[in-house]
Order: C-alpha cells, then sequence, then structure tokens
C-alpha cells in the first residue's frame, strides 16, 4: 500500500473499518466534559470500546492496557491535567498510540502551556481544527473560543511545522480536513456543515482517530481512515435529518450501519 495513493488508501481505509468491527479497540479518554458522553456513544456505534479514564494513577496505568488513547484539552480540570503528562508518556512507553487534541490553544493560559508540555511528548496524531493547529505551531493566536476562525488550508505549513518538529501526524478538521505526516499531504472532502451544529464532534473524531491508530501503524492512513468513515456516515446521516438534533442521532445510527462497500464508493481522498 502507497499512503499517498488514493486509490490505495481508499481500499486499506475500507478494510480497517472491518478490522475495527473484529476488534473492537479499547480506547481510553481523558476528554472534556461537553463531549464525553458523546464520544463514548460515537465509539461504540462504530463499534469500538469506550472507557472515559481519566484520574491520576488509574489513567497512566489504563494506557498501558488501552489499544489507543484520547487525550482532549476541551475542559482541563484539575484532576484531568494530572492525569495527562503521565498517561502521555505511559502510552508512550507501552507503544499505545495516542491522540492530542488541542481545544482552544492560544489565548487561554492554562491549557496552552499544557498542549505545549503534551505535544513534546510525541502524540501519535495531533487533531484539531485549524485555529487550533495555527496556535499550537507558533503561527496565530488561536480562534474564537472552540471554534475554527481559520480555513484548514491556511494551517497547512502550520500543520507540516508540528508534524515535522514532534514526528507526529496532524489532522486540520474543516470543510476539507488536511491531514499530514509532515512529509505527505493528503485531503480528505468528504462531510457535512451540521457536523459543526453537533458539540463534540470534532472531540469525538479524535476518539476514532485512536481507534484506527490502534489498528494500522502507519498513522496518516489511521488519521485519513477515521476521517473519512466519520465524514461519510455524516454525509448519509445529513440525508435523513431535519435539524442538527435529528442529525446527531441519525450520524450514530449511520456509524454503526456503514459498511466498507459504502466507504470505497463514497470516499473523496486525494
Ligand atoms: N463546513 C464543513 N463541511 C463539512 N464537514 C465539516 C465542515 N466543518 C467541519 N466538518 C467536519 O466536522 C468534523 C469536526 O470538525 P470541526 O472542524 O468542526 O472540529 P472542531 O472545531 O474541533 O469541533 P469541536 O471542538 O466542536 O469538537 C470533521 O470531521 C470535519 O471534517
Ligand atoms: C463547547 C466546548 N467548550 C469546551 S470543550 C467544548 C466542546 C467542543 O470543543
Ligand atoms: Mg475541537
Amino acid at each position: 500500500m502507497r499512503s499517498d495513493d488514493p486509490a490505495d488508501v481508499t481500499d486499506r481505509s475500507a478494510e480497517l473499518l472491518e478490522v475495527l468491527r473484529e476488534r473492537s479497540p479499547l480506547v481510553q479518554n481523558i476528554t472534556n466534559a461537553v463531549a464525553t458522553n458523546f464520544t463514548a456513544n460515537v465509539l461504540l456505534a462504530i463499534g469500538a470500546s469506550p472507557a472515559m479514564v481519566d484520574i491520576p494513577t488509574e489513567a497512566e496505568e489504563f494506557a498501558r492496557i488501552a489499544s489507543g488513547v484520547l487525550i482532549n484539552l476541551g475542559t482541563p480540570h484539575e484532576e484531568a491535567r494530572a492525569a495527562m503528562p503521565a498517561t502521555a508518556q505511559a502510552a508512550r512507553a507501552s507503544d499505545t498510540p495516542w491522540v492530542l487534541d488541542p481545544v482552544a490553544v492560544g489565548a487561554l493560559p492554562v491549557r496552552t502551556t499544557l498542549a505545549r508540555e503534551l505535544v513534546a511528548l510525541r502524540p501519535t496524531i495531533v487533531r484539531g481544527n485549524a485555529s487550533e493547529i495555527l496556535s499550537l505551531a507558533g503561527f496565530g493566536e488561536g480562534g474564537r473560543g472552540v471554534e475554527s476562525t481559520d480555513s484548514p488550508e491556511g494551517a497547512l505549513d502550520a500543520a507540516l511545522s508540528l508534524a515535522r518538529e514532534h514526528g507526529a501526524v496532524v489532522a486540520v478538521s474543516g470543510p476539507t480536513d488536511v491531514i499530514t505526516d509532515g512529509r505527505q499531504v493528503m485531503r480528505v472532502s468528504n462531510g457535512h456543515p451540521l457536523l459543526t451544529k453537533v458539540t463534540g464532534a470534532g472531540c469525538a473524531l479524535g476518539a476514532v482517530m485512536a481507534a484506527f491508530a490502534s489498528l494500522e501503524s502507519d498513522a496518516l492512513v489511521a488519521a485519513i481512515a477515521a476521517t473519512s468513515v466519520y465524514t461519510i456516515a455524516a454525509e448519509l446521516a445529513a440525508e435523513k435529518s431535519s435539524g442538527p438534533g435529528s442529525f446527531a442521532a441519525a450520524f450514530v445510527d449511520e456509524l454503526a450501519r456503514i459498511d466498507a462497500d459504502t466507504v470505497r464508493a463514497r470516499m473523496a481522498v486525494a
């Protein structure tokens, strides 16, 4: 498989969805108070097994047995903050892939310092919206709170810089998601604007990336596969919904229903 060949990556993404359903990876989440329940439901729907293990001592022990780990800075309360660096180190030491989502880094001081500390602990994947990736790389001021005020294409240089400095795959979400390992740049154009009307849609995508990264050692391919399956399910859900509320429910349904053939038919990666 060539990770810069769209046909190869499409095939592998479809296959990884089937592998995920067979293996049901255990995904540990240290995530925010807003997105916790939605994230667990998204993981269950797609076929993974969620565990919100986020307090000191337990979290770092669990990272050794989890298939993948998400560390999300959305509401970084004291206990979660204390658990994060040790959990990242334990994940690294035990070859558990881990994803960092630097929610709202930039102007907010506590999470910005913490994000800099965590990114130096070598996440497998850094996932954020364009404003978050720009500020984590030191290229911008950050967005308006948790929402992006920048475009993924405008964050490409920041993503390349972060990826090269930290040896991570960087996935920038938006209308077209831009994903890079610091050498290759791939773009996924699936998705639907209703995803931005459900809080925690980006946060839950980070957890899905942790699931895929546990199945595929090429983290670029894992991030693309996760993004594609997720955003294709969103397209299917949008066809059946009348607004953000029914979309959220339909999206979880479509994550549970989506199959490899649908991924092959609809995936728009280049
Ligand atoms: N305008 C859009 N059209 C289609 N898909 C979109 C659009 N904007 C975002 N998405 C998709 O929505 C998902 C979440 O991306 P988004 O950029 O909203 O994350 P986020 O800002 O970190 O979200 P949150 O912080 O609320 O969890 C991604 O899968 C992305 O592909
Ligand atoms: C709304 C919100 N506030 C902090 S985290 C979060 C979830 C989306 O990032
Ligand atoms: Mg976010």
